[in-house]
């Protein structure tokens, strides 16, 4: 390929130790890298406007094309602390759900949960820009990312979605893989892998260069968010997207 392959990353801080890797490794020459949020990701990569994405795994089975091109993402086993549905009144109170419109998984997930874990008959709504202030009552809201780790501590009830997830099936989750829509060069694919495993090892100069009063980094990088994708977490995506087969609500 003659031109630059155009990757496409999250604009979260779950995203920065890859980062780190990516912009240090010579295989950033041979990139036109772009920041945006997960659910923009999985429409560029839908619609062919980029080559590669760090995409909500919801939106794989609507990419023409799809694979998974590397052995990094973002996943979780247990608490991931940045996708959780944050309430002013316990679960068996809620009765409508605001939807992240930056997500493409964890609305998803949020879906499954609430139907086959929890038992829980609410109504979805699609989120307005500013819904976070419209959660009230018995109407709560599915929020991802900074904006989630922002929340923490402003809500009386708050359910982890990556926690519920391994204490409804027993494993972990990918919440985004790393995903091509076409065919590239396997020496791009290869350093692109080196790349991002090679940000994993400059943990402490990421939290560094992050100053970030709202949440402990140390804690995010090293105990939330679990950027290897194993075969037990591959495991929880299968079984995710089997959920998936059934209709989306909204
Ligand atoms: C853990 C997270 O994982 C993410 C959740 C996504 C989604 O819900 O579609 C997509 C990409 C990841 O950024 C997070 O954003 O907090």
């Amino acid at each position: 390929m003659n031109r630059k392959i155009k990757v496409s990353a999250v604009s979260y801080l779950n995203t920065k130790p890859l980062l780190y890797g990516i912009e240090r490794h010579a295989v950033m020459q041979d990139m036109d890298l772009v920041l945006e949020y997960p659910s923009l990701i999985a429409r560029h990569l839908q619609e062919d406007t980029t080559d590669i994405g760090l995409v909500p795994v919801a939106a794989i089975p609507s990419i023409p094309n799809a694979r998974i091109i590397s052995d990094y993402g973002i996943g979780a086993d247990g608490k991931v602390a940045s996708v959780c549905i944050f309430s002013k009144v316990p679960m068996e109170q809620i009765r409508q759900v605001y939807l992240d419109y930056q997500s493409r998984t964890s609305v998803r997930l949020a879906q499954v949960l609430l139907r086959h874990y929890w038992k829980q008959d609410v109504e979805f709504l699609q989120a307005p820009e500013n819904y976070i202030d419209l959660v009230s009552g018995t109407t709560a809201a599915v929020i991802i990312g900074d904006r989630a780790l922002e929340q923490l501590g402003n809500f009386a009830y708050i359910y982890d979605l990556a926690e519920n997830w391994k204490a409804f099936t027993g494993l972990p989750f990918i919440f985004a893989a790393w995903v091509a829509n076409k065919e590239l060069p396997e020496s791009f694919i290869r350093q692109f892998n080196e790349a991002n495993a090679a940000g994993l090892e400059h943990l402490d100069e990421v939290i560094a260069e992050n100053p970030y009063p709202a949440y402990d980094l140390n804690v995010y990088y090293r105990e939330n968010i679990l950027y290897y994708l194993d075969e037990t977490k591959k495991q929880g995506l299968a079984r995710f997207l089997e959920y998936l087969k059934e209709p989306a609500i909204i």
